[in-house]
């Protein structure tokens, strides 16, 4: 049986457009747009967003639930984690399926397919990562993206773990050039960096600050640079993830006006959190250990111009979460120990809202950068990322003028702590549809795991 909900009176805001409209959705897609009250569509549901805005859900391009990682996993399954997902306005996620060394790439994603499956509230997608690279592999990037596992991720950190040299890279970027394959790349220079990590340890430097000081600003632009130019060497287009340094946005910015297909992602805590965070007394610092790291407060401008300027297309959160109590504390005594990553996935939203409300971006950009960005950049859009006929019912209403403060005690992330604790936020989702169907209804959860299905994706739509 089919059925209709009218969303009336609120402002529908996209990346390209921000208007009065009522939206009509049928069953699990959008049907049409009209001038506010200019249509007397019978519904079998009607939600009233006056003085709301009606935005498309988000698109978070960069998660690990349940990642295996530093001697532990990532805190969040896919269930509490697309849950939370929801909570905070985001209805697609790209997670990153894992390719262990002496593993296929059909195993790993075999067995992220099996850890979401049934499990999601919201839509999900893959990309895979590649940690080693040999003919095989190769190969079966090709077949990954027939399956819509259309973008890989190489890390030119960790050493031992998902370190790719630069020849292995060369290899994967060029057989992406050739099958429409989007390279990500983790660009830091892992090998200096595991130099200068011995290096403060026989120094007796093991708390959490030093974690920020010995992954320099440097070792990342260096990195980022080598990245950029093995993917032109191999005429192969690039993302670099979870970018953090000033130097590293210029890089960015120089191939960029060199006209290389080259992008760039950012995430929250790069934006709001920085090297104080890591200095925290004792060890609280270890709350904000992630890889690349946080840096020093001036780092900040330089992100939100990129944002600005579209030198950084892309906020995803980097979501990888690890409680304080038992799983941060494994690097007591050794900084190199703690386990990386920060939550977040709840939090993107209302954090890029507040940068609209501060001055930083356009409601437009926001927009952009949370939704059609990461829609185009991973082949989604325009089921994804937008609101317009035809593409799919995932929509937020969202209250501008309500006030938040971001806890763990009311978050809905399974953590035991929030990298935002107290931080006072204007604006909050109300009600999110996925699909047509509400999974946050006026602030209650009315989704169910399982409702989100894996969601296969085209290639890179964003390439000059
Ligand atoms: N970013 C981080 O610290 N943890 C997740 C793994 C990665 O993205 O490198
Ligand atoms: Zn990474
Ligand atoms: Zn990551």
């Amino acid at each position: 049986m089919s059925s209709r909900t009218v969303i009336r009176g609120g402002l529908v805001i996209t990346a390209s457009d921000e208007i009065h409209a009522d939206v009509l959705i049928e069953d699990a897609r959008i049907a049409a747009l009209a001038a506010p009250g200019s249509q007397s569509w019978s519904a079998d549901r009607t939600i009233d967003a006056t003085g709301r805005y009606v935005i498309p859900g988000g698109v978070d391009a960069h998660t690990h639930m349940e990642l295996p990682f530093g001697g532990t996993h990532a805190s969040d399954t896919f269930e509490t984690g697309t849950r939370a997902a929801a909570w905070g306005g985001t209805t697609t996620i790209v997670d990153f399926a894992v390719q262990s060394v002496g593993h296929t790439l059909r195993e790993g994603l075999d067995a992220w397919h099996a850890k979401a499956e049934g499990n999601c509230a919201v839509d999900y997608a893959f990309h895979m990562i590649v940690s080693d690279v040999n003919e095989e592999t190769l190969k079966e990037m090709d077949l990954l993206i027939e399956e819509g596992v259309t973008s890989f991720k190489q890390f030119m950190a960790y050493p031992g773990v998902f370190y790719s040299d630069d020849g292995q890279i060369l290899r994967a970027m060029q057989r992406a050039a050739g099958n429409g394959g989007l390279i990500m790349m983790h660009a830091e220079n892992g090998i200096a960096i595991d130099v200068l990590v011995e290096q403060a340890l026989a120094r007796g430097e093991t708390d959490p600050r030093h974690h920020g000081e010995v992954r320099k600003a440097l070792l990342e632009a260096e990195a980022t640079h080598r990245a950029i130019r093995l993917a032109q060497v191999a005429g192969a287009p690039l993302y670099v993830v979870h970018v953090s340094a000033a130097e590293a946005v210029a890089e960015l910015a120089r191939a960029r006006d060199e006209g290389l297909n080259v992008f760039g992602e950012t995430c929250p805590q790069y934006l709001f959190l920085s090297t104080d965070n890591l200095a925290e007394p004792g060890f609280e610092g270890a709350k904000y250990v992630c890889s690349t790291p946080l840096r020093p407060r001036e780092h900040q401008a330089r992100l939100w111009r990129g944002l600005r300027t579209n030198d950084l297309q892309v906020v995803s959160t980097d979501h990888c979460p690890f409680c304080f109590t038992g799983q941060k504390e494994l690097g007591r005594g050794d900084f190199s120990k703690i386990p990386n990553g920060l939550p977040g996935v709840e939090n993107r939203m209302d954090l890029l809202h507040q940068a609209v409300v501060d001055g930083h971006i356009s409601r437009r950009r926001w927009i952009e950068i949370a939704c059609a960005a990461p829609a185009r950049m991973f082949g989604l859009y325009p089921k994804k990322g937008t609101i317009t006929p035809g593409a799919d019912a995932d929509i937020v209403i969202y209250d501008p003028h309500a006030e938040q403060v971001m806890s763990a005690a009311t978050h809905h992330m399974n953590v035991d702590y929030s990298a935002y604790e107290g931080k006072r936020v204007t604006g909050r989702v109300e009600t999110v549809l996925s699909r047509g169907e509400p999974v946050i209804d006026q602030r209650e959860y009315t989704g169910r795991a399982g409702h989100g299905v894996f969601t296969p994706r085209s290639t890179c739509q964003y390439l000059n």
